[in-house]
């Protein structure tokens, strides 16, 4: 699509914000301009693994100039990429060295800030950026509980947690307009509600719909052109191609009735005191500033709505008058993003504080498994194991044995597995789950923690996810890669390391790293070839670049 199509595009279809740009001078021309150039990449560095310098030395020995952004710092190492850098593809984050989050997007979790000892819900959780954030807050302690209603996105959620060694999480999977009351308060909830996306134009200028010619033309002035595609029309030859964009206002009203209903739940489920971040990737009032002045109003006086500024982000006020209707003037202490103001994509996010006389959820943190009831149980080798409530099958009574297996074999000191939980939930083997890691008994958990050894298969096997885990603390049969087998391992192929590189090495299953990070495992073979384990696509790596 040309410039000036998708210009037009633009215009037709997010018109109707045109007078909130009104007192500003050139404002809706800078917010349509900035709508047309590609976003830039932004990542972080997961500082379990490594920090924001040792990220940027990676990046330029890669020749990639990464520049911090300095609205996401102190807090998070967010970096930033050239637009269309692809992540993904780089040893570095198949390692779980770094996450993926355009960097607006890394504002509500900021702004909700939860703190070790939080008990945190993330209702609208998949594919998992915001939770990720959440979790490295929580110090990969504690209990988080990560909602979505897709179980294909909960799956993509999955993968990520298991990259990034995030051991803290539930994932749960119902209707958040539905979460069920007797899963317990929280201290932190955040919705980041489904929406009409249209801060996203940047990365899917599709959404905008693609007419483009006719609407390029009347945007040009080139009245002709515009004639000559009627003309085509009417004479039954096949038009230029156009799609309907599919933002506007009868998308916004359809989502506006399940974000109210999200919002809603989380303030009940909210334990007075607490917080709450609402936020959306739209522009829509509908789905932003009026959404949370109807909780507001239902909420009479047991829910404040902050105020927040984040230092060095140049953000605009909510919305206080909408189509001719005068709003409750507290709404311009919501928060909005507008693209041309950082080089981002749009945000929306208000912070929500239920007033600490407001009525309790309830008490049902009784439902709750028992917290720490898993304490200590990486320490004992699992002595008690699957005395774990909440896994789906109890603990096998050979499970000690399996653990001391993997220890002997991997030369694993008993105190690299204490701060587990080792708990079994599937017949497939075991999950490693922060050790003071309460799941909800309702709804009942997808999954807790990271599946970390495969014992349904002979001989059984660490899993990727665990070896990244587990691997630092390994102190044999692991195997150091150049960098030319590393690429080799993460397409798959065979590779024959040298003698000197399987010094500490069996025949048998091998952790394989590179410049010190476990990439994963392979098999060493007899004849001394390696093969790789390295799963097909895991997590969204395509690796080998
Ligand atoms: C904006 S995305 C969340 C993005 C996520 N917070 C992140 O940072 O990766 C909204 C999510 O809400 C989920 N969703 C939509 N309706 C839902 C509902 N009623 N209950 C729970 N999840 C829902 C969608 O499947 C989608 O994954």
């Amino acid at each position: 699509m040309s410039a000036a199509a998708m210009r037009a595009n633009l215009e037709a279809a997010l018109g109707r914000y045109r007078g909130l740009f009104e007192h500003e001078v050139a404002g809706w021309d800078a917010f349509i301009d900035a709508l047309t150039r590609p976003l830039p990449t932004c990542i972080w560095a997961n500082p379990l693994r490594i920090d924001g310098a040792g990220l940027t030395a990676l990046l330029a020995e890669q020749g990639v100039a990464a520049e911090p952004v300095p609205w996401l710092a102190p807090g998070a190492a967010a970096l930033r990429l050239p637009p269309g850098f692809k992540a993904g593809q780089h040893w570095w984050y198949c390692a779980g060295l770094a996450h993926a989050q355009e960097a607006v997007s890394q504002l509500p979790v900021r702004l909700l800030a939860p703190e070790p000892g939080h008990r945190v819900l993330d209702l609208c959780a998949a594919p998992g950026g915001k939770t990720a954030q959440l979790a490295l807050a929580l110090g990969n302690r504690g209990t988080l509980i990560a909602n979505d209603f897709a179980a294909e996105r909960i799956a993509a959620l999955q993968g990520n947690l298991d990259r990034l060694g995030l051991v803290n999480v539930s994932t749960t999977r119902c209707d958040g307009g539905n979460f069920p009351p007797t899963a317990g308060g929280f201290d932190r909830i955040l919705v980041d509600a489904p929406c009409s996306s249209e801060g996203t134009l940047r990365r899917n200028p599709r959404l905008a719909g693609f007419s483009g010619e006719r609407a390029a033309a009347r945007e040009e002035g080139r009245q002709a052109d515009a004639n000559a595609a009627t003309a085509t029309a009417a004479a039954g030859r096949r038009p230029s191609p156009r799609r309907q964009a599919s933002i506007g206002p009868e998308r916004s009203q359809r989502m506006a009735g399940r974000q109210r209903a999200l919002l809603r739940k989380a303030v009940q489920l909210c334990r007075p005191g607490g917080r709450i971040v609402y936020s959306t990737c739209t522009f829509a009032p509908e789905e932003n500033e009026l959404i949370v002045a109807e909780v507001l109003d239902a909420l009479n006086g047991d829910l404040a709505l902050l105020p927040v500024t984040v230092p060095g982000l140049i953000s605009g006020a909510g919305v206080t008058r909408w189509q001719g209707r005068q709003l409750d003037p507290q709404l311009a202490r919501c928060l909005r993003i507008w693209p041309q103001a950082n080089d981002t994509g749009g945000f929306f996010v208000a912070l929500l504080e239920k007033a600490p006389s407001a009525p309790d959820p309830g008490q049902a943190e009784g439902a709750m498994i028992g917290a720490g009831l898993g304490a200590g149980l990486g320490a004992e080798l699992g002595a008690e194991l699957g005395a774990g409530l909440g896994t789906k099958l109890g603990a096998e009574p050979d499970d000690p044995a399996w653990l001391e297996g993997l220890m002997s074999h991997y030369g694993l000191a008993a105190a690299s597995l204490a701060p587990y939980r080792i708990h079994r939930q599937t017949r497939r083997g075991l999950h490693l789950a922060a050790a003071d890691h309460a799941p909800p008994a309702t709804p009942a958990p997808e999954g807790s923690g990271l599946f970390a050894y495969r014992t349904n298969i002979r001989p059984p096997k660490l899993t990727t996810a665990g070896a990244l885990l587990l691997g630092p603390a390994a102190t044999r049969n692991r195997l150091a890669l150049s960098a030319a087998q590393r690429d080799r391992y993460l397409r798959r192929e065979p590779l024959t390391p040298s003698a000197a590189q399987t010094a500490d090495c069996r025949p048998g299953q091998v952790i394989v790293t590179y410049r010190g990070y476990p990439l994963g495992v392979a098999v060493l073979h007899r004849s001394g070839t390696l093969e790789s384990l390295f799963p097909r696509r895991w997590s969204g790596c395509t690796a080998g670049v």
